[in-house]
């Protein structure tokens, strides 16, 4: 082996964690190289959170010009440029590449565009993609690969060539009739991103109901929403063969309660879940550990099984979110720093972002239940909230859970506009244990949807004494 290049941190991919990571270390006087092979910046501002986002606001304007007559505007006919779509996205996207360049160069951390793979403890090979290898090793190693998606085991999928969320949010023309697989994060969120610019839509989820882990209540709302906006929404149906070419034409056949259904559309999204980048990259060459589930074995602390090799994110099994990830830099960094920053005393919130959007910290009814955790619960509905009287936003509700033994707020579930902005109120309430009727009391401000937690906790029940 030829003689490697050493680095006092080694990062391999440019994750949400691993990047801010790289950044902090190189700028408190390290050396520093960060192995990315595709992205710069990681997934998170090129193909997912931020891109998907952004197609989505830019669905949601189209929703709010095609309904402007309601509110007295007269807009006249409109027409979904998806090419703009798609250029608007790019260019926000191509801010964030020079954003990601910029702090690595102001940092001076070493951003290395190519294929890494460990070869020996601590020691990874690099593909360039300009050609070449490079060997590096490090003092401390992080592993920060991310995950694809999963493309589910069905006859005829590969054929069809399916789309993924990359390449679905790279259309430049509008799906007759998409037919998405998976009634989760990406498929909610594309589904109506994609109905508001003119598609025919049709989910295909082979559970009872949308987004598995919520609520029957909330899921119930998420399907009431999506359907009242024409879409088509297929519940315990088992998708058995795929045929034809998404793009073209293609069908999926399913299995259903009532025998096989053949559903015919123009364009085929999946949408079924992760499966971490862990896979052909030497980890047992390094003395790294996964779990059964493909995901590196870690520690609270986010330790893997080799000395001074630690992993972060969405590889690591940590929820799969940018701000989780980022939470895993903070951990890694201050315990690098001697600290004990662990992963299992966090509350991990998150926002389907869906019109209206589906947010929830802790608990939901149905988690405490399985738990054994006695809850008190509350529901408000969004049309209780003064503001949906004038922005007519009225579907949705709250719920919150306060514990039946003291007054801790112990999860809170929204669907409803500004449902983001409204959980991190209660977050903040649960962070600083403040007992509900402290929140119940507060002045919040007349004409806020916030304004909501007042009547929602209000109807929490009183304590019943023992
Ligand atoms: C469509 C979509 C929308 C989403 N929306 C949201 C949202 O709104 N909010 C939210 O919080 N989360 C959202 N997520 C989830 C979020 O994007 C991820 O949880 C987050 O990006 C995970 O980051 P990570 O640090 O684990 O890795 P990533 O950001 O995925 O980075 C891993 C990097 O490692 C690189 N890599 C992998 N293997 C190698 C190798 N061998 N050599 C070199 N480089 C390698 C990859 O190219 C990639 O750039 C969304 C996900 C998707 C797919
Ligand atoms: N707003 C956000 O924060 C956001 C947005 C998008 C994605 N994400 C993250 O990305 C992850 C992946 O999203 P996702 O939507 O791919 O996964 P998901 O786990 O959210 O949903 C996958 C869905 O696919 C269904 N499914 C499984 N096998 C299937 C099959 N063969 N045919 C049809 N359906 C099938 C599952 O029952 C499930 O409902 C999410 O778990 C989330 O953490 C977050």
């Amino acid at each position: 082996m030829y003689n490697p290049e050493h680095f006092d941190t080694l990062i391999l991919g440019s994750g949400q964690g691993g990047k801010l990571l790289a950044w902090h270390l190189a700028r408190s006087g390290q050396k520093v190289a960060v192995v990315e092979r595709r992205w710069v910046g990681g997934s998170c501002p090129a193909v997912a959170c931020l891109p998907s986002k952004n197609e989505i606001w830019s669905a949601r304007v189209a929703h709010v010009v095609q309904n402007a007559a309601q509110f007295g505007t007269i807009a006249g006919p409109v027409k979904i440029d998806m090419a703009r779509v798609r250029q608007r996205k790019q260019e926000m996207i191509d801010r964030e590449i020079a954003f990601h360049l910029n702090a690595y160069k102001t940092s001076g951390a070493e951003l290395i565009m190519g294929s890494g793979r460990f070869v020996a403890p601590k020691t990874i090979e690099v593909a360039l993609n300009d050609g070449g290898t490079r060997l590096l090793t490090g003092n401390e190693v992080v592993v920060n690969v991310g995950s694809h998606a999963a493309i589910p085991n069905i006859p005829g999928i590969e054929a069809a060539r399916a789309l993924t969320h990359i390449e679905a949010l790279e259309l430049d023309y509008i799906p007759a009739h998409l037919l998405v697989l998976g009634g989760g994060y990406i498929g909610v969120e594309m589904a109506q991103a994609y109905r508001r610019f003119g598609s025919r839509v049709t989910i295909i989820e082979p559970g009872p109901q949308l987004m598995g882990r919520e609520d029957a209540d909330v899921a119930k709302e998420m399907l009431r929403i999506l359907t009242n906006e024409g879409i088509d929404v297929l519940l315990g149906v088992e998708p058995a063969n795929v045929r034809g070419l998404s793009g073209d034409e293609v069908s999926v056949t399913l299995r259903t309660a009532v025998g096989e259904q053949r559903i015919d559309g123009s364009d085929l999204l999946v949408a079924v879940g992760r499966i971490p980048n862990t896979a052909d990259i030497g980890l047992e060459q390094a003395g790294i550990e996964l779990n059964g589930r493909g995901f590196i074995r870690v520690t609270e602390r986010l330790e893997t099984t080799a000395p001074g090799v630690w992993a972060i994110g969405e590889c690591a099994g940590s929820p799969q979110f940018t701000h989780v990830s980022v939470d895993d830099f903070r951990i890694v960094r201050d315990n690098m720093a001697g600290g004990n920053r662990r992963t299992d005393d966090r509350l991990v919130p998150y926002v389907v972002f869906t019109d209206p959007p589906l947010a929830r910290v802790g608990l939901s009814e149905g988690e405490a239940q399985r738990q054994g955790i006695a809850v008190r619960v509350a529901t408000l509905p969004m049309s209780n909230v003064l503001r949906t009287e004038a922005t007519e936003e009225t579907e949705g509700f709250m719920k919150v859970l306060v514990s039946a033994e003291d007054d801790r707020i112990l999860g809170f579930t929204m669907i409803g506009s500004e449902a983001g902005e409204v959980m991190a109120a209660v977050q903040t309430a649960m962070l600083g244990g403040l007992p509900y009727a402290r929140l119940r009391d507060a002045v919040i401000v007349h004409l806020t949807i916030a304004e909501g937690l007042g009547p929602l906790l209000g109807n929490i029940a009183p304590r019943s004494r023992r």
